[in-house]
């Protein structure tokens, strides 16, 4: 059984955590971490989540749930998952990375700690949206510029960060099906007179509302017809699942930093 320590447990994505690997024949729940301060913290998990206790208590303790686990699953805030990236490889522990949002310097911080440590990480775990980055690549190199590439995206009234980190692979994605870096092509905000759109440019559009879980459209526009690759997803669990492979996963590699395409084989 592969030992997993879930990183800010109280989120939506940690309690999605929690419940699938309870369920997991391959994985137990070795340590659930909330941050100091957060009213979940010295509580019994199953106290805290409204049942009966179990015997597990969420701790602050980061370096304590490093010691008992083989893998930290991390669905949290840029800032957090840096620093846990170097704790956890210091620790020799795996570090399975959900969260999005992460700035350049974020991401360099991140992949020097995959120098030592196994990371896999993912602005999204499921299987889905991984074929649909091949996809999309694949599309991109075929059609070439005569098409417009425009992402669409659509999340919850909660979500912080825009673009999606999906949006961003699916636009990473792309770019390199042009073979094109997609920092020079990126378009992420039109707004007043913006002129008429650049021959090769990537566009983003976010919408926020509601209780969307995670939907991205990747727009192919030409002269006379529109190809649309779309994901929807409708569970949660997706994503809880695909992070819970990773981590079975990640337990039997050497150092580096993978991502779902690794994970997948895809
Ligand atoms: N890669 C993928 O497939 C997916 C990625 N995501 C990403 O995962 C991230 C989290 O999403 P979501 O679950 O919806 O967000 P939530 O805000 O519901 O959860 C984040 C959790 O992290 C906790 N947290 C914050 N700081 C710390 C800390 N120092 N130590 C431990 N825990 C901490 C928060 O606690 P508190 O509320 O007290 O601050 C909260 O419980 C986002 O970046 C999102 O984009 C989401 C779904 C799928
Ligand atoms: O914040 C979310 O909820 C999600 N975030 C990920 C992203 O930024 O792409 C993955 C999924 O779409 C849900």
């Amino acid at each position: 059984m592969v030992r997993i320590a879930v990183m800010g447990a109280s989120g939506r994505m940690g309690q999605m955590l929690v419940r699938l690997v309870d369920d997991s024949d391959l994985a137990t729940l070795s340590a659930v971490v909330e941050r100091a301060g957060h009213d979940w913290v010295g509580r019994d998990l199953g106290v805290a989540t409204g049942g009966s206790a179990r015997g597990l208590i969420v701790t602050d303790d980061l370096d304590e749930a490093l010691e008992q686990s083989d893998v930290v699953i991390d669905f949290t805030a840029p800032v957090v998952s840096v620093a846990l990236a170097h704790k956890a490889a210091a620790a020799g522990v795996a570090h399975v990375i959900g969260t999005t949002g992460f700035s350049a310097e974020d991401l360099s911080a991140i992949a020097q700690a995959g120098k030592t440590g196994r990371i896999v990480r993912a602005g999204n775990m499921s299987l889905g949206v991984n074929l649909l980055v091949k996809l999309t690549r694949q599309v991109a190199e075929a059609l070439g510029t005569d098409y417009d590439i425009e992402i669409v995206e659509a999340h919850h009234r909660h979500k912080v960060d825009a673009p999606s980190g999906t949006a961003l692979m699916l636009g990473e994605a792309a770019a390199d099906g042009r073979g094109v870096a997609l920092g020079d092509v990126a378009d992420r905000a039109r707004d007043g007179i913006t002129g008429a759109r650049a021959v090769g440019d990537i566009g983003f559009h976010a919408i926020r509302g509601g209780d969307y879980i995670g939907e991205h459209d990747v727009i192919f526009a030409g002269e006379g017809e529109r190809i649309v690759l779309r994901h929807v997803a409708s569970d949660r669990a997706l994503f809880a699942r695909g992070a819970i492979r990773a981590a079975i996963w990640a337990e039997g590699q050497g150092p580096g930093e993978y991502s779902m395409l690794d994970v997948l084989g895809l």
